[in-house]
């Protein structure tokens, strides 16, 4: 499967350790294939163990979330945390609260926010945690109950140098409000353990804005340096959460024309471009169904099932749903359209064979790890202001966002064309995300 004997040795171990983790599998069969060239480049890194050690998760934390539902019954949920690599940084990542959540869908996304976190040049490792909690339909008071519950126990692993959550799928404004009210009453401690805080109790601006803002930042960038631009665009958007709409609102910003949303259950399209603020008010106040949008505007369409949006002809599309949510045949769609440009938002939102499809097509194509990595940059930033206790005003963070993906985009393209793999963006975020960890890891010794 590899070149590289070692390589194939390390992928051979980690199949059999993880037989049932399909997801996660898949995200290290992608970033080892990406290190062929750095592996031959550095033997050291083998002598060191370095990749059998970076594909192991430094520490695994399962737990049981019992909490009491509005009609007096009991329920469990399953909680997690992966603490997975400290080499430059205190664990950060998300908090993800579906029903599909299990222990090989928190590994994938811990794994990939190793690498994403070392992209954005801060001074972060990588983790990632959630539970199998589904709030869709629950009240704001079950809701309160599960988060309390779960942050019982999660505070007795986390702080603000050791691990800090945010959010993901499932896991917004008000979700981290409830955990960080029971964090403080738990240990009496006002830090930046949780980040995606509210602007009264210490959270940053532009958080909210900045995974979907930074992936239009990423792709404007991309964009840029083959002659393109987001201007006259037609864009196609999965979702209609967080990333979604932040994505939206930047790329009708730099002048793309946002023509289809997304949720679980189907899509809209909208010819006349996206009414944003029908969404917001329908996902972020109402917290109803994304087809709710044609009791605002009767002349858009809807269609049930999610993969459909991508034979919608697009020039630009941004998948901000979720993990495989482009296969090999939606991906023969886009590239038949004409679509030039894919990013992501959502974590692997493609499939290698979807991912091979855009890239021999040569389509310039951003990965997740470079791409939606404005999101916990921004966190990085909201940790520096709550240990100054001091907070930059929307336009600084916004500013420091933008430099961090230009920067972001610059060390993917060059590490690429280093490792004489020019053009592919998914090989240059591993390998540039990879580099500043395994050197960390070579200084720390064996642990
Ligand atoms: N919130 C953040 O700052 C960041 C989020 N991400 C990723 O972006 C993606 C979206 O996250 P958020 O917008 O934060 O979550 P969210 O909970 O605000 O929205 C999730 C959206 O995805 C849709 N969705 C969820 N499961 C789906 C499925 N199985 N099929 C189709 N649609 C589905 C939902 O209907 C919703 O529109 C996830 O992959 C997440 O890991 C990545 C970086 C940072
Ligand atoms: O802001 C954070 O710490 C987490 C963001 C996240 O979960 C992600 O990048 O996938």
């Amino acid at each position: 499967m590899f070149k590289s004997k070692y390589l194939n040795d390390v992928m051979e171990t980690v199949t059999k350790r993880n037989p049932a983790e399909p997801e996660f599998l898949q995200a290290v069969k992608e970033v080892l294939e990406s290190l062929e060239p750095v592996i031959e480049a550095h033997p050291e890194f083998a002598e060191k163990g370095i990749v059998e050690r970076i594909v192991e998760p430094e520490r695994v934390i399962t737990f049981r979330v019992p909490w009491v539902d509005d009609s007096g019954k009991v329920q469990v949920n399953r909680g997690f945390r992966v603490q997975f690599n400290s080499a430059i940084g205190p664990y950060k990542g998300g908090l993800r609260f579906h029903p599909s959540v299990y222990l090989g869908i928190i590994k994938f996304l811990g794994f990939e926010q190793i690498f994403k976190n070392s992209l954005t040049g801060l001074p972060i490792g990588g983790g990632k945690g959630g539970s199998d909690f589904d709030p869709k339909g629950k009240s704001d008071n079950e809701v309160m109950h599960f988060c309390q519950s779960f942050m019982t126990e999660l505070s007795k692993h986390i702080g603000a140098d050791t691990d800090v959550p945010a959010g993901d799928i499932g896991v917004g404004g008000r979700e981290i409000g409830f955990m960080y009210g029971q964090y403080k009453r738990l240990r009496n401690e006002y830090t930046g353990v949780l980040t995606g805080k509210g602007l009264t109790y210490g959270g940053s601006l532009a958080r909210t804005e900045a995974t979907g803002y930074g992936l239009c930042y990423f792709t404007e960038e991309m964009l840029k340096d083959a002659g393109k631009s987001f201007k006259g665009a037609t864009v196609v958007i999965s979702g209609s959460g967080n990333v979604a709409i932040y994505a939206t609102k930047k790329a009708t910003e730099l002048g793309g024309k946002v023509v289809a949303l997304s949720d679980s259950n189907g899509y809209i399209y909208d010819k006349n471009g996206i009414d944003l603020d029908a969404v917001k008010q329908i996902k972020e106040v109402e917290r109803k169904r994304i087809k709710e949008y044609l009791t605002y505007h009767p002349e858009a369409e809807y269609h049930e099932g999610c993969s459909g949006i991508w034979g919608i002809p697009c020039d630009i599309a941004l998948p901000c749903a979720t993990q495989n949510e482009i296969d090999e045949e939606s991906a023969k769609k886009l590239v038949a359209n004409g679509c030039y440009a894919v990013a992501e938002g959502a974590n692997m939102p493609s499939t290698p064979e979807a991912i091979a499809q855009f890239q021999s097509n040569g389509l310039l194509f951003g990965p997740a790890k470079a791409a939606n990595a404005g999101g916990v940059a921004t966190s990085a930033l909201e940790m520096s202001q709550n240990s100054m206790r001091y907070s930059w005003t929307f336009d600084e963070v916004d500013a420091k966002l933008k430099d961090i993906m230009v920067n972001i985009y610059k060390n993917t393209r060059d590490a690429a064309e280093k490792y004489g793999k020019k053009g592919d963006f998914v090989a240059g975020a591993n390998i540039a995300g990879f580099m500043k960890v395994a050197e960390a890891m070579m200084a720390q010794g064996i642990v």
